[in-house]
């Protein structure tokens, strides 16, 4: 890295708009939206699609919602051209969608590009010339004057190859290529030279297209571009402001949300913002951030995972785990103190389901993308007893109270920490039942009992093995419990002082049906809880008594 970059990279001008009004507005409906999957995107792919793979994407597009899709450049190769054709021969594209193909403004494309069209009931052709002054000098060797006429004869063209389909519906598009490094002023004079040609109405408008082909500045200076374009082209009613945004600095998302408070009527992009070099706006994160504020994006993305899927298979690029939406680790929580928070909020929406969001951490509703909640919460050396609690809660059903929460939270932090793994619900339950001798061979198993006896007068009788051998003991209690208490000290000479009892069913899934909890104070005071699962709820809570004298055995 240069130590002094000023004399290698100069800064981008600000625009002059002190009377800027898009900052006081609020975005309330969705733009026009225009995929570029098939073109943009698939022109940055390491393996351009080939016909099966665009034919995939384009009916998932078609299926999230869109109405307008470039489907291709189909001058630029026989894969695209024989694309194009094989949708309209075979009659794919619906009624209420609009295909956009692309050209340069050159005539052997453009003539070739109209062959590709041939029977196409209704289609947009968009064309692009590059304005910006580094391109002007270095690419195309042109002055602003030979620019302009460049993009008029092509306009011309378009238009009179248009004439003659009369049998499909035309529209038109022009891009001033990197409008965001030109001029604002030139850009206005040959987006006008342009209108002048195609002569668009309030009823057949023209899309003036004006691309961060490559992203130069902050989000903010972008907007202003946009709001001044606005304000200057000609027949502003007649054109449709359409923005196609990168995001080379990494804000794509954030100037075009910018741009559509600026005035921009349509927005072009593609999933998971694939495209050049950085990619293009991601238009699944555009949207899902306006569903965020309450408006419907007019695009379905309520399966993500197939969305995912299907997108990861066409450009054979994935989808990064930490993409807005759609990654697999956006909505999960492995920090103790978020998983907290989201446990609690699950639990404060029960039976709340028509009100408005308030997750803690959630932006949204998982569910309503298709996600489930068994992945909201996973447990690692960051977690805390919530997450543990919530995956015994999810997987198994159990609700453990509080000081038990605490306590097993320890025992699974040890595991993670001695491990550095990630602990799944099933590495939980195992440790779970480890620790509270659920099964294999403790030292102490219950095996039947029998109770006798009244009010606080209480008689036990149980069937129990001790280190394998069975034995018959009996103790006395003011309860059921406290007997059990009792006749375990007498066979084993194990201390126990109840300090609390918990219990609760179980879901009718679940193999036992009732679980219960006990927290005992040992001979020499620490805190042991026991754990009893059962079909019966009163072997349960002797069941955690046996669990508790394990634990106090050793
Ligand atoms: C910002 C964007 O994403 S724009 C879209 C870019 N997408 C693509 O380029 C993918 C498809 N393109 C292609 O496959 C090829 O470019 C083709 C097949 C269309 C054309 O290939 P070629 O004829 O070999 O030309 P090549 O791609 O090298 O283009 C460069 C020439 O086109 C000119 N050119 C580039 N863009 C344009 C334009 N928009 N209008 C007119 N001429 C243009 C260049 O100045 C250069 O001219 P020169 O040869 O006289 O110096
Ligand atoms: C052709 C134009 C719209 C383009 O892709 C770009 O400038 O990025």
């Amino acid at each position: 890295m240069l130590t002094n970059p000023s004399t290698k990279y100069r800064a981008f001008t600000p625009v002059s708009l002190p009377d800027r009004t898009w900052p006081n507005k609020t975005i309330t409906k969705p733009p026009i939206w225009l995929s570029t999957d098939l073109r943009d995107g698939n022109q940055a792919l390491i393996e351009p699609m080939d016909g099966e793979r665009k034919r995939r994407f384009f009916d998932l597009l078609v299926k999230s919602g869109f109405k307008e899709i470039e489907i291709g450049f189909p001058s630029a190769s026989q894969t695209e051209f024989d694309f194009v054709r094989e949708l309209i021969e075979a009659k794919r594209i619906p009624d209420d969608v609009w295909v956009q193909v692309l050209t340069q403004a050159r005539p052997e494309l453009i003539e070739r590009t109209f062959e590709a069209l041939k029977g196409v009931p209704r289609a947009i052709v968009h064309f692009y010339g590059a304005t910006a002054p580094n391109f002007r000098r270095i690419v195309f060797g042109q002055d602003k004057a030979g620019t302009v006429a460049l993009a008029v004869a092509a306009a011309k063209q378009i238009k009179e190859l248009a004439r003659s389909r009369p049998e499909t519906e035309w529209r038109f598009e022009y891009s001033p290529e990197v409008f965001s490094g030109t001029e604002l002023d030139f850009a206005v004079e040959i987006c006008n030279a342009v209108l002048d040609v195609y002569q668009p109405t309030p009823e057949k408008k023209v899309i003036l297209n004006l691309p961060a082909t490559v992203e130069m500045s902050t989000p903010n200076i972008y907007a202003d571009q946009i709001e001044w374009f606005g304000r200057h082209v000609s027949r502003r009613d007649s054109v449709i402001i359409s923005v196609h945004p990168h995001n080379d600095r990494g804000t794509g998302v954030a100037a075009t949300e910018l741009a559509v408070m600026a005035g921009a009527d349509r927005v072009e992009g593609c999933l998971f913002g694939n495209g050049e070099r950085t990619g293009n706006v991601d238009i699944v994160t555009l949207a899902l951030n306006m569903y965020s504020q309450g408006i419907s994006p007019a695009l379905d993305f309520s399966d993500m995972r197939e969305v995912v899927k299907t997108v990861e298979y066409c450009n054979q690029l994935p989808v990064p785990a930490r993409h807005p939406y759609a990654g697999d680790l956006v909505f999960t929580a492995f920090s103790g103190s978020h998983q907290d928070a989201i446990k609690k909020g699950f639990a404060d929406r029960e039976g709340k389901n028509d009100e408005f969001w308030e997750l803690p951490y959630l932006p949204i509703d998982p569910a309503d993308i298709g996600c489930t909640y068994e992945a909201v919460i996973r447990v690692n050396s960051q977690s805390g007893k919530g997450g543990v609690a919530w995956l015994l809660e999810q997987d198994r059903g159990l609700k453990l109270p509080r000081r038990l929460q605490m306590a097993f939270s320890k025992v699974v932090q040890d595991i993670s920490d001695r491990t550095g793994k990630e602990q799944t619900a099933a590495d939980i339950w195992d440790a779970f039942r480890r620790t509270y001798h659920l099964d294999g061979e403790p030292r102490i198993q219950l095996i039947e009992h029998q109770e006798s006896g009244t009010g606080k007068q209480r008689q036990i009788t149980a069937r129990i093995l001790i280190d394998g051998r069975e034995r018959t003991v009996t103790g006395q209690g003011n309860g059921p419990i406290s007997a059990f208490i009792d006749a375990i000290r007498q066979a084993c000479g194990v201390q126990l002082d109840l300090v609390d009892y918990q219990e609760h069913t179980l879901r009718a899934s679940a193999d036992a049906q009732a679980a219960s909890y006990i927290e005992f104070r040992g001979a020499d005071g620490a805190t042991i809880f026991g754990v009893g699962l059962d079909e019966d709820i009163s072997t349960s809570s002797l069941k955690a008594v046996a669990s508790a004298a394990n634990t106090a055995l050793g």
